[in-house]
């Protein structure tokens, strides 16, 4: 479907969790990331901060009347470690304090390594943590596992294991989200036969970003999948672009903070 450059960030901005993982955040600066959550052209999905900030988060989006925004959070994040009691007990922490949804990094190293079996049995086991009311988005750090095989065996198990989304990188490392791992990881979905969503993370920056995702999923999965509850973009620079289309100006410059 093609869409005009404010379609599209209107459509990005329903889409969005509004990303702030800084080892430098503050009370002040997750008040001010939900203050941002609010604006005359909608909300995103979620906001996704550190767990130490989910409460606040979620009392702050409170006091800004802001219902629908959901409160996301990370965990095993960002290395990935193959550790996975230590990933369960983070996880029912981040679901403990009130977290709407949680981002687990999944064991891509141990993967690369040739284990396939613990994988499985973190997402398997940080699902059970999250029961049925949390959604859990697996990170499986793309950028890193390179190779298309891997990226593809990566998708499969997280979906076999109970992953609600499948996201692409942490934005953590030097390579995080391209359209060739989302294809990949989007044709996984299609061909699991799952009811599971797609994140798109790290690095996107623009709406013209955005786009190439959209025409993807759009492409691979239909239209009715671009809808917060399969399709996501993680983005802690995008924010100010899409606002700026919105509001008529010069687009802001990529990776202006939010
Ligand atoms: O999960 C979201 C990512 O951390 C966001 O990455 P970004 O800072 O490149 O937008």
């Amino acid at each position: 479907m093609s869409r005009s450059e404010k379609e599209t960030a209107q459509l990005a901005l329903r889409l969005m969790d509004l990303t702030s993982l800084n080892q430098s955040d503050t009370p002040q600066s997750i008040s001010d990331l939900c203050a941002s959550a609010a604006s005359e052209y909608g909300s995103p999905a979620a906001v996704c901060v550190f767990p130490e900030f989910v409460t606040w988060a979620k009392l702050e989006c409170e006091r800004l009347h802001l219902p629908t925004v959901k409160i996301a959070t990370v965990t095993n994040f960002p290395s990935g470690g193959a550790d996975v009691e230590r990933a369960v007990a983070e996880t029912e922490r981040a679901v403990g304090a009130g977290a709407d949804e949680v981002d687990v990094v999944f064991p891509y190293r141990a993967l690369i390594a040739g284990d396939e079996q613990v994988g499985y049995d973190l997402v398997a086991s940080c699902k059970e943590a999250c029961g049925e009311n949390v959604l859990l988005k697996v990170i499986l750090e793309t950028g890193e596992l390179k190779e298309a095989d891997l990226i593809a065996k990566a998708s499969r198990i997280a979906i076999e294991a109970g992953a609600d989304f499948i996201k692409t990188s942490t934005g953590k490392v030097a390579v995080n989200a391209t359209p060739e791992a989302a294809k990949i990881m989007l044709e996984a979905i299609r061909d699991s036969g799952r009811a599971c969503g797609f994140k798109a993370a790290g690095g996107v920056r623009t709406a013209a970003d955005a786009a190439v995702y959209f025409e993807l999923a759009e492409e691979i999965m239909g239209a009715a999948f671009l809808s917060p509850d399969s399709f996501r973009f993680g983005a802690s620079g995008l924010l100010a672009n899409l606002h700026s289309i919105l509001a008529g100006d010069t687009p802001a410059s990529a990776g202006t903070s939010y």
